[in-house]
């Protein structure tokens, strides 16, 4: 029902109040932001201070800046006479008593506005959507709630859509290739979800285009604001599969106000490490086992080495000797600290060096040429033994002297020799070392992961060099963890210090670029110090204590043990059993939430089973909400993708499309050797129709090749690789890149090529099917 006119310009009225408060809001901030800034001197805490609260306001001015499109979408009016309007932020009326003109979509005032249906109207007898388009209302959309018994009753199973009106024509609308908010249309079983406490473990699942993407941002938005001041110091992480669905989803938060969630792909999350290899599905399976996590400790372990009778250490052309009695005890007084690899080197080197030195000292005191220093040491020692306490030492200890012992350790440790022998021992490893040596030699291997069959072992072996997969991060993760790194604070400190110099060279620029003097005669000048020689930029830097300031996001980036105050993992179901591990590391709290769909899991190391996923960590103390609208694919497509779906498990319901396009899915068959051909043709085709909309050809993985050539030759502006452009009118995507994206077309090539991969094929082609709002063709190869 939309209303007339004048109900448009009453509305307009309040709208354009709210923006001039919104305006007064903004100016007044950044005249805070400006002060700030130029606050000089002071102690260093001061400073520090000050830079805390610049960071404040520039929160605030983004905020602000953020609530400019759609500020107020909402009204509610309520049968006892009350009104309210629900908007992007909170504003309230200075002039009269703070009473709120707007109330934030996230408050709990808010919530009947996502809650309110004809048959639990909560109070409220009418729901308004009010479009704007910047500041113009442009339209209003009601629900009108209090009708009587007889009109409450809807038999087309849409009674429970909130808003239908509004929430059709966002669905409809063309797709740009950027994930919009869908802050004003939320649905409640969505709200549900959102809104769920912070603590613990929940885990949203539901089938495609159910919004578990718009659930996870939005609640990332909805916890930072209920629980501010917890979340701020350790920060909100956002894992998304690849980097080409973090693009898509990037202006969600922004768009709702928030800037200080960390998005990453689990490839980003071992810092110095850029996860840019290929690798084989089998290879993927094997890493992703938790077994896996056995087989490194068990490699760490490998490296920690007796020798099996003695091992020689030669220094001056004298042999030394170290048994096997000797190393396996160092070995067992390291491994009983308990501490991590490297961290327990120490106890261990320690060890041997007393081994060796007393070896030294015991040869040098049996040296025939030492036996004039004896002489005159047994010389002293029998006067000194006269004033000696009777528990001193035994004389022979004393003829090399203590200190004299301790120079012979200190020169040991410095031996090329007893360093190389220390290193065999008990090397200092790097988790790039220990993963790139174990997986080089097949020996170590099958030392290691006994638990694994040879072709499984086999699926590991790689040689050195190469890079680094995906899958590999979990694995240095838990080698990191079991080495104990290099400290990163210090990596931290390194960040901080790279801030300081970058900035005191800015200073120093303009120092030197701003020398009032004009020199008329620059020799007049030549021995006059400016500011900037006297001072160099390392100076200043290091007097720029709080220039090194860094944001949580910035700290969680470079410290790979930084640990989360809530952790929102999408498209969960493709994470294997090691990348768990790194995650639950990140978030010891368990303050997660995990959003998928167990049916579409692609990954060879993924899940088909939340309980499966989370006994390890939580047992059975998690939540579960379940989403159950299909909001993208209309019900035509639907029912061909269900087909696959039943494949994968026929006791798995398809979600219920919210609306059908009326247009049946196309479908053409062509032989393979025309296929290339065919589609070419049939992407053009598409392509023109799309409009303003987006189009995306889903190729099996093993041919995209040839594929994508022949739409790229076809449709020259399209894009294609592993940084495939969204927004481009035209697309090329394998199902792994599709993965959580949608267009407005799609089209499905060689459906029988995707479904055949034994490992998940179905699961596949029921991902790549359900991409499309609005057209689907199905381009099959004949046979
Ligand atoms: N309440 C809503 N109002 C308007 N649009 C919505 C709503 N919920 C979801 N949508 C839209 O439906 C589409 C699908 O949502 P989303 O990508 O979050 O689904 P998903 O469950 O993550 O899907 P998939 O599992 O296939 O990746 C998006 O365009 C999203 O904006």
């Amino acid at each position: 029902m939309s209303s007339g006119s004048a109900e448009i310009a009453r509305e307009q009225e309040y709208v354009t109040m709210l923006y001039r408060r919104l305006d007064a809001l903004r100016e007044r901030a950044s005249g805070r932001f400006a002060q700030v800034l130029l606050e000089n001197g002071g102690t260093p805490q001061s400073r520090t201070e000050r830079d805390i609260r610049a960071g404040e306001h520039a929160d605030r001015l983004a905020q602000l800046d953020a609530a400019e499109n759609g500020l107020c979408f909402g009204r509610l009016d309520f049968a006892v006479g009350e009104t309210r309007y629900v908007g992007r932020m909170g504003l309230r009326d200075e002039q009269d008593d703070y009473e709120p003109l707007l109330i934030d979509w996230r408050a709990a005032a808010a919530r009947p506005f996502y809650l309110a249906t004809a048959a639990a109207p909560l109070g409220v007898s009418r729901r308004r959507h009010i479009k704007t388009r910047r500041r113009a209302v442009t339209g209003l959309d009601d629900d009108v709630l209090d009708l009587d018994e007889l009109e409450r009753d809807t038999p087309d199973g849409h009674s429970e859509l909130v808003g239908e009106g509004a929430l059709l024509s966002a669905v409809t609308a063309d797709r740009t290739g950027r994930m919009r908010d869908v802050v004003e249309t939320i649905q409640a079983e969505q709200d549900e979800a959102i809104r769920a406490g912070l603590a613990g473990v929940l885990v949203v699942q539901g089938g495609p285009g159910t919004g578990k993407t718009a659930v996870a941002l939005h609640r990332a938005a909805y916890l930072l604001y209920a629980h501010r001041e917890r979340l701020a110091r350790r920060g909100v992480l956002i894992i998304g599969p690849n980097p080409t669905f973090l693009q898509y989803i990037s202006h969600v938060l922004p768009a709702l106000g928030e800037t200080s969630a960390v998005l990453r792909t689990l490839g980003e999350l071992f810092p110095g490490v850029v996860a840019d290899r290929a690798e084989a599905p089998e290879t993927v399976a094997v890493k992703g086992r938790p077994q896996m996590a056995q087989v490194l400790a068990a490699a760490v372990r490998a490296r920690q080495r007796v020798p099996e009778q003695e091992l020689e250490v030669e220094i001056d052309h004298v042999v030394y000797r170290l048994g096997r009695e000797t190393c396996a005890e160092a070995r067992e007084l390291a491994r009983g600290t308990l501490e991590p690899h490297n961290l327990a080197r120490p106890v261990f080197v320690e060890r041997v060096l007393d081994a060796l030195t007393d070896q030294v000292v015991r040869r040098l005191n049996q040296d025939p040429f030492a036996e004039v220093t004896r002489e005159l040491a047994e010389q002293i020692a029998r006067e000194l033994r006269e004033l000696s306490e009777p528990d001193d030492p035994p004389l022979e200890e004393e003829l090399l002297g203590r200190r004299d012992a301790t120079e012979i350790r200190a020169g040991l440790a410095d031996e090329p020799a007893v360093q190389a022998a220390l290193e065999w021992l008990w090397p200092r490893l790097t988790p790039q070392r220990l993963l790139t040596e174990l997986f080089a030699d097949a020996e170590q291997l099958d030392r290691a992961a006994p638990q694994f069959t040879a072709t499984e072992r086999a699926a590991l072996r790689r040689e050195p060099g190469g890079g680094w997969s995906v899958a590999d991060v979990p694995l240095l993760d838990e080698a990191a963890e079991l080495l104990g790194t290099r400290d990163d604070t210090q990596r931290l400190e390194e960040l901080r210090q790279a801030r300081r110099l970058a900035y005191a060279q800015g200073v120093i620029d303009i120092l030197k670029g701003s020398n009032p003097i004009e020199r008329e005669d620059p020799r007049e000048f030549e021995h006059m110090l400016t500011a900037a020689d006297l001072i160099d930029a390392q100076t200043l830097a290091d007097a720029q204590d709080e220039r090194g300031h860094l944001s949580v996001a910035e700290r969680a980036a470079a410290d790979r043990t930084w640990t989360f105050g809530h952790v929102i993992v999408d498209e969960a179901q493709e994470l294997s059993a090691m990348a768990w591990r790194v995650l639950m590391r990140r978030c010891p709290s368990r303050s997660m939430t995990l959003v998928g769909d167990v049916a579409q899991t692609g990954d060879p190391a993924g899940t088909d089973s939340w309980a499966k996923v989370l006994a390890p960590y939580v047992g059975d103390r998690w939540r579960l909400a379940e989403l159950t609208v299909n909001y993208r694919t209309p019900a035509e497509v639907m029912a061909v993708a269900a087909k696959v779906l039943a494949r994968i498990d026929p006791a798995l319901e398809p979600p219920r499309s919210v609306r059908s396009s009326g247009i049946e899915p196309s479908r053409d068959s062509v032989p393979a050797e025309r296929l290339a051909a065919r589609l070419g043709e049939v992407a053009a085709g598409e392509a023109q129709l799309v409009g303003d909309g987006r189009l995306a050809v889903i190729v099996p993985a093993r041919n995209a090749e040839p594929l994508a050539a022949a739409v790229l030759a076809a449709v020259p502006d399209a894009s294609y690789g592993p940084e495939a452009d969204l927004e481009k009118r035209a697309v090329v995507l394998t199902v792994r890149q599709a993965k959580g994206l949608e267009f407005d077309t799609v089209v499905v090539v060689d459906p029988a090529g995707i479904a055949a991969d034994p490992l998940r094929g179905d699961s596949d082609l029921y991902v790549a099917l359900t991409r499309v709002t609005r057209r689907l063709a199905i381009l099959e190869v004949e046979g």
